[in-house]
């Protein structure tokens, strides 16, 4: 067990942050997400924490932070839950003091604000590892620690290639650090771009190849991934920028203008930082695929933990299921599924179809009273059960929790609208695809 390190995961600061998966995050945090019909987001960077052998891990949390707490605390409190013992992970909730008031500003203010817990003596740690908690990847992060302790460096950055690329596909995201190195792979430039600051994709390719001042320079996104060692973070935090909110805006400019060493560790693995509901959407489509591309969901080698659950086998009568995943506890009738993820207790009436979408089950079974078809009235949501009524069509949707869903409904983005609040009706349009907002209620014959 490598107890010279920690990490410290950063749950969800704010309103701001949160908005980008919203409605996902009306009510949670990115990282309680569900994902892959077992999952919740966050599982993916703790269950890498547990795989690499780190075995303290401390998790940041702040905003609509209720359901990750609670995962976090049941699955991983107590270690011998998922199965391994030695593993911590310790919530550190945003709090007020007497010294320190308000929320936590940032990255930056969230970790200095919780030095004390860091600096305490049971805690051995001489670097700590800050990981984003919503990001789905698999990294070996010894390897990222080789290189920083190879190098000597005070921090060092997980990075990956393709900056182009990034621009190209995905110009929603509100903002993302550009990193320049040299060719020991030394940091000699981050700057974090806001939604703001118009940039030119193509300018900012040329100048990672034409550049004049360095004979070799390479040009990359920031992971958003940090190691730091635990003397220079103080300072850092403490001593030099105590005023500082933001470890990306601030913190790590700040740290090279004053001549630390920076550098940069290269993954070039499949990484994907949900910066928007279409890059949710887009993994979530490739965890139903058997593909060599994305994330891997079966690989023994690195398990991907959870919180375990006393769920029944899912329950599959006359259903057609091609290329899906289906999560513990279903119940699905005469219906067809295709290309779609289907999670736990999640229930589906006789010949409805759902395709290229994403269900998240339900908390709970249906209790007789709210969902008893001997008070259902025609064309209200009264009565509807949770789940999806008979004789529905969906197609590139997302259906968050505890969603009652009546029959005869379609829900296909009928007028093919790209973005679209209908709060009010249960469902919100973001980049073509309809999000059913959690406990809403559709009732029966609706057209989307
Ligand atoms: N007070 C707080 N308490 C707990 N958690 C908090 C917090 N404030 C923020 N967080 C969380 O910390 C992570 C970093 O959030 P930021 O909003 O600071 O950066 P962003 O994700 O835009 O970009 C970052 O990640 C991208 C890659 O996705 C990089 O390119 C970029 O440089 C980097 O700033 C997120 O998971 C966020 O939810």
């Amino acid at each position: 067990m490598i107890q010279s390190v920690a990490a410290i995961v950063f749950g969800d600061g704010s309103k701001e942050s949160s908005m980008r998966l919203y409605p996902l995050t009306k009510r949670r945090s990115e990282g309680a997400i569900p994902i892959a019909a077992n999952y919740r987001l966050i599982d993916a960077v703790i269950s890498n924490c547990i795989n690499s052998n780190i075995s303290k891990i401390y998790a940041l949390t702040q905003f609509n932070s209720t359901s990750l707490n609670s995962h976090l605390s049941r699955a991983y409190s107590g270690a011998g839950l998922v199965g391994k013992q030695g593993f911590d992970v310790e919530v550190i909730a945003a709090y007020q003091s007497r010294e320190d008031q308000g929320w936590f500003q940032g990255t930056a203010d969230a970790v200095r604000r919780c030095l004390w817990v860091l600096e305490d003596d049971h805690n051995s740690a001489l670097e700590f590892i800050l990981l984003p908690g919503h990001h789905l990847y698999k990294m070996d992060y010894q390897k990222l620690l080789a290189i920083h302790r190879n190098s000597n460096a005070d921090i060092t950055l997980a990075v990956a290639p393709s900056p182009a690329y990034h621009f190209r596909h995905n110009n929603r995201r509100s903002s993302f650090g550009y990193v320049e190195v040299n060719s020991e792979n030394e940091v000699i430039e981050f700057r974090e771009t806001r939604e703001s600051e118009k940039m030119n994709p193509t300018a900012e390719a040329e100048h990672s190849t034409n550049s004049k001042n360095c004979i070799s320079r390479s040009s990359y996104r920031s992971m958003g991934i940090y190691v730091i060692k635990k003397d220079a973070m103080i300072k850092l935090l403490r001593e030099y920028f105590p005023r500082a909110n933001d470890l990306a805006t601030e913190i790590i400019p700040g740290a090279i203008k004053i001549g630390m060493k920076v550098q940069s560790y290269i993954f070039d693995g499949y990484w994907e930082d949900m910066t928007d509901i279409e890059a949710f959407y887009k993994a979530s489509m490739e965890s139903t695929r058997n593909s060599t591309s994305g994330y891997n969901f079966y690989d023994i080698e690195s398990t991907l933990y959870t919180l375990p659950k006393c769920l029944p086998p899912s329950l599959i009568m006359d259903a057609i299921i091609t290329d899906s995943i289906i999560g513990g506890g279903c119940i699905l009738n005469s219906c067809n599924i295709k290309g779609s993820v289907i999670g736990t207790r999640t229930r589906i009436g006789d010949r409805s179809v759902i395709e290229d979408s994403v269900l998240m089950g339900a908390d709970i079974y249906q209790q007789t009273t709210y969902g008893d078809q001997s008070i259902r009235e025609e064309g209200t949501g009264i009565g509807i059960p949770i789940g999806i009524g008979e004789n529905s069509y969906i197609r590139k949707a997302i259906i968050d929790k505890n969603v009652r869903i009546g029959k005869n409904i379609r829900i296909t983005n009928k007028d093919n609208v790209q973005e679209g609040n209908r709060e009010a009706l249960g469902y919100i349009i973001s980049g073509g695809i309809v999000i059913v907002l959690r406990n809403a209620v559709i009732p029966d014959g609706s057209i989307i």
